[in-house]
């Protein structure tokens, strides 16, 4: 890669100010370019529908990219709504995405409310090249929302091992132990290594 920044196609700009924040940490840092354009998401696995998004994302920026897909997966629905949660959480909202777990839970107990946060970074080095994939999960529990609302379903997943909901903790805290970062962490060691080619 000549120079040291990616472009990330998104239209979330929560998305991207955790992965600049992210990507400019670190012994090499990364710069990010974002560029809006809105690319149909295709229904299937996670990594189907992130394979097909950065394709099509490739296409439509003519050249390297990054795209990224955030699935909220509940153990209950093993493994639903995944990919679906932005409409889910558009029509449902964290109450609705509670209310869906009620009954596989004892009330007050979060037993049976388990769920993971599943990030998929895809990088296509350029229009019709092969698309690579790198995962990030962390695990956690679906919750009444707790803390501020403005950043998808942040406020009702709480991550194993913390006393606070992803709203809650400090950004910084997030971006150590979050989905998105352990997704990263791997698509860091790639694009170092291209830099090096
Ligand atoms: O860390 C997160 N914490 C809480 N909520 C989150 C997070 N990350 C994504 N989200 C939400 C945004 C959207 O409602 C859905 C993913 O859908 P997804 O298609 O991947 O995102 P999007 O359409 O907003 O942006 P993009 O233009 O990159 O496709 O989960
Ligand atoms: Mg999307």
């Amino acid at each position: 890669m000549p120079d040291k920044s990616i472009v990330f196609v998104t239209g979330n700009a929560n998305k991207l100010r955790e992965v600049k924040a992210i990507l400019s940490i670190g012994d090499v840092p990364i710069d990010v370019v974002n560029q809006e354009v809105d690319i149909p998401e295709i229904q299937g696995s996670t990594q189907e529908v992130a394979r097909a998004k950065c394709a099509a994302a490739a296409q439509a920026v003519g050249g390297p990219c990054i795209t990224e897909d955030t699935a909220l997966c509940f153990k209950a629905l093993n493994g639903l709504p995944g990919p679906y949660i932005k409409y889910f959480m558009q029509d449902v909202g964290h109450a609705g995405l509670n209310r869906m777990l009620d009954g596989f839970t004892k009330p007050g107990s979060l037993e049976g409310r388990e769920a993971w946060a599943l990030c998929t970074f895809a990088y296509s080095p350029g229009p019709g090249q092969e698309v690579l994939i790198f995962e990030g999960k962390t695990d956690g529990h679906v919750v009444p929302a707790r803390g501020p609302t403005t950043f998808g379903w942040d406020a009702t997943f709480q991550p194993d091992g913390f006393t606070e909901t992803y709203a809650e903790m400090d950004p910084k805290v997030k971006n150590t132990i979050s989905h998105r970062y352990r997704a990263l962490e791997k698509l860091r060691v790639h694009l170092q290594a291209l830099r090096k080619e």
